[in-house]
């Protein structure tokens, strides 16, 4: 569904934006910024004075933002986990600005623009339904203020936006019914790259940067590829003074070479380029997005540095408070963010690592994360034991941190962080060791179920998860069947990938051992040993009671979810998306709601497939629906373990890679369980 807005904006009595790529004068420094320079043309705003040393917040930051012409159209190239997820709710809070994601992927702009899109996160669907389909007027029921509301403010603190109707007490008022307009579509997604750059105001850069496989710095070096040929497409196309913000996960002073490079295509012009890296994780991309602790924007330090990160603070202040938006140099915004990564990729390792030290003491790696973790000084994320951090990130921005060491002469510290890999692949290799030893050292005719393929929860992404080191390792073992079961990811898809990262030959229709299974029961049935090597709700055995009668053979019902108060009455005269967002949630969980996915009555119909859309085949022929990244993921009631025993060879192996387990509960059903990070029987 293509939606189209003027390619000429009108941006009222301050200024009009230009949407081609004009002609620039040599020697000019911001008298082509539409954003930046209107800032400039301000009556009464006191020039800033450059600055050599990097910020804190600076209240001059905001000052400047308060000044600053609204920003009209973002451009965001890369339409993959980060930037398709990051581009939605930025359109989706701020409806009058056009945002569009560009990618050279054809595909996978096809599935943004239908009722596919290529990644499934929690809460996706309705962001999307909103920006990019626009909504339907609709009329709301709500209460009004009985006392003048004197916190309205312009930048609601989400995490409070949906305070409970019941706390408010005297101030609420009387029942009202308040018209919501429709909302035009705002967001869009396109191949056409140059284009959309061209008309961008400011241009986030949100493409891959794995770890270079060849050549200098293989296996360790940042892949700049992608990277290096976006930033030469948009000093090409860029308007001038558009303003260039890296989303993506760069090495320290790559903004230095993004300066250069604007330098070399558009002589004489100037662009500001700023650091904005992106904190979400995958599988709550959304609710990080929407509530994020904080946003980094890192500037040169100069006046207009200043007003760029004032132009994209503004862009989030929409819904995130300022006191959130910290700013910095640029260096200092590249390197945190691989600072940040690597540092919780290290509390991971340091639990593993004495999660080795459990398993042969005694001591119960739970409850060591558990004292340990009540000193605030440590805290108590990021040290859940288990078979090792996966994902795109953690091992390669880790592997750059070691590089960038290296490269300044630093071996030692660059061994420091090394040794959080070395520790990872360790943690994962002695969770395969294991459950090959307790197997009495032969898998020779035995069926193995791994219980999870994503990296982590409510995700369908899979790179480098830890699962397909352990299918390689398992396979080599020579087992009778390898049963893969994810309740996240496409069968097929999973199946495609495991031929991919692991080799086509493993796959059963090939006469390998690995067949891939849609449903739980199934894949366990008959099994020898059972892995958990996602930490799905699914598989808990805690949390709902599990009765051995025949009836509770049948999946199970969502457990309850967290209730979500009822945001009325809003804070302000009008509500924002984000109060939308909390009512449409409360409202979708009262079980007398109306209508079950859209009780609002906001959203405009989806975009229609094409006849011959490849998805539409895949989920007929597979029978896969409900995997589709588009829906919701369904929860599929916890797994009954009775029943699995039921079906299960002697003696019950269940080895927890993830720590999911009450084992007391497990050994009662008749299980035998081996976790990380606890004593075990061999
Ligand atoms: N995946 C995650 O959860 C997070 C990733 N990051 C960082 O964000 C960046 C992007 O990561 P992902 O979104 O996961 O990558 P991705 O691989 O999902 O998406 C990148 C997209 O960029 C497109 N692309 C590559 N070269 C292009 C070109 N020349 N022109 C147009 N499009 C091009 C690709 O086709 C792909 O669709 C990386 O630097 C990553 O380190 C940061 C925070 C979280
Ligand atoms: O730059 C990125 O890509 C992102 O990387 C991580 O996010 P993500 O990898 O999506 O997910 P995490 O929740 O961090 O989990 C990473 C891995 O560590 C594992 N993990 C996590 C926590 C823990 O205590 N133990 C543990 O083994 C998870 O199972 C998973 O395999 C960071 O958490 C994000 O802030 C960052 O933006």
């Amino acid at each position: 569904m293509a939606h189209q807005l003027p390619s000429t904006l009108d941006l009222g009595n301050d200024v009009s934006l230009d949407v081609s790529t004009a002609p620039t004068t040599p020697g000019s420094n911001l008298s082509f910024s539409p954003v930046l320079q209107a800032a400039d043309e301000q009556p009464g705003i006191p020039a800033m004075k450059p600055q050599s040393t990097s910020r804190s917040l600076s209240s001059t930051l905001f000052d400047t933002t308060a000044r600053t012409p609204p920003v009209r159209n973002i451009c965001c190239v890369g339409a993959g986990y980060v930037g398709g997820p990051t581009a939605a709710v930025i359109a989706f809070n701020n409806p009058h600005i056009r945002v569009t994601v560009v990618d050279k992927d054809e595909k996978r702009i096809r599935r943004w623009n239908s009722v596919h899109p290529p990644i499934y996160e929690p809460g996706l669907n309705h962001i999307l339904r909103i920006a990019r389909d626009g909504s339907k007027e609709c009329t709301i029921e709500t209460r009004s203020l009985s006392t003048t509301n004197t916190t309205s403010s312009n930048t609601p603190d989400v995490s409070d936006a949906s305070t409970p109707a019941s706390e408010c007490g005297s101030q609420c008022g009387d029942n009202v019914s308040k018209p919501i307009p429709a909302r035009q579509p705002n967001l869009f997604f396109t191949a056409d790259v140059a284009k959309s750059i061209s008309e961008a105001d400011i241009v986030l850069i949100a493409v891959n940067t794995p770890t270079k496989s060849r050549g200098a710095g293989a296996g360790s070096a940042t892949d700049m590829t992608a990277f290096e040929a976006v930033t030469n497409v948009v000093a090409q196309h860029a308007r001038p003074g558009a303003i260039i913000v890296e989303k993506s996960t760069v090495p320290c002073r790559t903004a230095q070479f993004v300066q250069d490079t604007l330098a070399l295509h558009r002589p004489g012009i100037h662009f500001e380029v700023l650091s904005n890296p992106e904190f979400l994780a995958a599988g709550t991309a959304i609710k990080d997005l929407l509530n994020a602790d904080r946003i980094l924007i890192g500037s040169s330090a100069t006046p207009s540095g200043q007003r760029a990160a004032a132009a994209l603070a503004s862009v989030y202040s929409a819904w995130i408070p300022r006191s959130r938006i910290i700013t910095t140099n640029v260096f200092s915004s590249e390197l945190a963010k691989l600072v940040a990564n690597s540092m919780l990729a290290q509390r991971i390792s340091s639990i593993n690592s004495i999660a080795a030290v459990c398993e042969v003491t005694g001591a119960d790696v739970s409850e060591v994360a558990g004292a340990i973790g009540a000193d605030p000084r440590i805290g108590s994320k990021f040290l859940k034991a288990g078979i090792g951090f996966g994902g795109s990130c953690f091992k390669k921005d880790v592997l750059s941190l070691a590089y960038l060491a290296e490269s300044l002469q630093l071996p030692e510290v660059a061994d420091y962080w090394r040794n959080v890999i070395t520790m990872n692949e360790f943690a994962r290799n002695r969770f395969a060791s294991r459950v090959v030893r307790c197997l009495n050292n032969t898998l020779i005719g035995k069926k193995l179920t791994m219980l999870g393929y994503a990296f982590k929860k409510d995700t369908n992404d899979t790179r480098e998860s830890p699962a397909v080191e352990i299918i390689r390792t398992l396979v080599e073992e020579g087992p009778r069947e390898i049963a893969v079961y994810d309740p996240c990811c496409n069968p097929a898809q999973m199946a495609e990938d495991i031929g991919r990262y692991v080799g086509a030959e493993v796959l059963q229709r090939n006469g390998g051992p690995v067949i891939v299974y849609a449903d739980a029961y199934e894949a366990c049935h008959s099994s020898d040993a059972l892995l958990i090597t996602t930490e799905f709700d699914e598989f808990k055995n805690t949390g709902e009671p599990v009765s051995a009668s025949a009836e509770v053979l049948a999946p199970k019902a969502a457990p309850v979810k967290a209730v979500v108060p009822d945001p009325r009455p809003f804070k302000g005269e009008e509500p924002t998306e984000t109060e939308l967002l909390a009512l449409h949630t409360f409202l979708l969980q009262s079980t007398d709601a109306e209508d079950k996915e859209d009780p609002l009555h906001r959203f405009n119909s989806v975009p229609d497939c094409a006849e011959d859309c490849p998805d539409c085949f895949i989920e007929k022929e597979t029978g896969t629906s409900g995997y589709g990244a588009g829906q919701e993921h369904v929860f599929k009631g916890r797994l009954d373990w009775r029943k699995v025993h039921y079906h299960m060879h002697k003696p019950h192996w269940v080895f927890d890679g993830r720590g999911v387990l009450e084992v007391a509960g497990m050994e009662k059903l008749g299980f035998r369980v081996e976790s990380v990070g606890r004593q075990g029987r061999v």
